[in-house]
């Protein structure tokens, strides 16, 4: 593992404006000795926008039960616009404790897609739609070149298709694919829940295979999204995936949340 290898961060959209100054403080301090690389999703500022966003119209689901909002290019600026007044606040949050932090915005060179789902359920019958919406495809590193420890790339994950839109993503599996691309160490997905629940039991410790077939068989909305991501980032190599709702030491130090590793 190269010394920049980098910790990296998702910071839900459901919590980031509930995060304590002490989460902060944490996080500046474990960025001391790490390079940092924060990955922001945003879909509770988003609805606290235009009311709209909390309809059960916003978010299509695919053949296949997998959730996605329900993205025009109206949704875009929103995002845009909503990510924008949500990186001064973490710029000044981390720059006020020391780490001097960039904000990267993914479709700007750093993350690729590709073609999005068509067919979406709607009124019990499958709908063409257009939705600029793609699987990640690629991350370049380059934009991520110069981590070291005391800095912080803010990174929104937004990304750009083949045919050159700039297209929606989910913020977890961005992270996952961030984590892969930059040799990372471990992938923490901070979110409004301490824990995994299974039978509404708290996973402490599972495995990827165990954490799939969970999924497969009942995980649901936000946490679906998270133990694919985490699949992903153990599959591209991350050593572990915690999730919870804890400062982020004591997340990577697994004294809470749910760590998921290989084996
Ligand atoms: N099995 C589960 N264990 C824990 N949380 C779950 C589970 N299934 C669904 N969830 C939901 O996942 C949510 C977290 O995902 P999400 O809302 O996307 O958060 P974020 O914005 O932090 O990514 C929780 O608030 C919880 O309601
Ligand atoms: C395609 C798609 O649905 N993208 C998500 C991206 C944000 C996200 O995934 O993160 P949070 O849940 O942490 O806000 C969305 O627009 O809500």
């Amino acid at each position: 593992m190269s010394a920049a290898a980098p910790t990296v961060v998702k910071l839900g959209g459901s919590t980031l404006h509930a995060m304590s100054e002490a989460w902060w403080d944490d996080l500046a301090e474990h960025g001391r000795d790490h390079p940092l690389v924060l990955v922001h999703g945003w879909s509770k500022p988003l609805r606290e926008l235009r009311p709209e966003y909390s309809e059960p119209s916003a978010i299509l689901r695919d053949r296949y039960g997998n959730q996605s909002r329900w993205t025009t290019p109206q949704v875009i600026a929103d995002i845009k616009r909503v990510s924008a007044e949500l990186a001064e606040q973490v710029i000044g949050l981390l720059e006020a404790r020391g780490i001097g932090t960039e904000r990267l915005v993914g479709s700007d060179g750093l993350v690729s897609a590709g073609e999005g789902e068509r067919w979406w359920w709607q009124d019990k019958q499958l709908v063409e739609r257009e939705n600029l919406v793609g699987p990640i495809t690629g991350v370049d590193p380059g934009p991520l070149a110069d981590l070291r420890p005391g800095r912080c790339h803010l990174v929104t994950p937004l990304a750009r298709n083949a045919a050159g839109q700039e297209v929606n993503t989910d913020a977890d599996r961005a992270a996952a694919a961030v984590a892969g691309a930059t040799g990372a160490a471990d992938l923490v997905l901070v979110t409004d829940v301490t824990h995994l629940l299974i039978d509404g039991e708290p996973v402490h410790r599972i495995t990827a295979e165990a954490a799939a077939e969970f999924r497969d068989r009942g995980a649901k909305g936000g946490m679906r999204k998270k133990l694919r991501a985490a699949g992903e980032a153990l599959d591209r190599g991350v050593g572990q995936v915690v999730i919870g709702s804890a400062p982020v030491t004591e997340l990577l130090a697994a004294r809470t949340g749910t760590v998921i590793t290989r084996t």
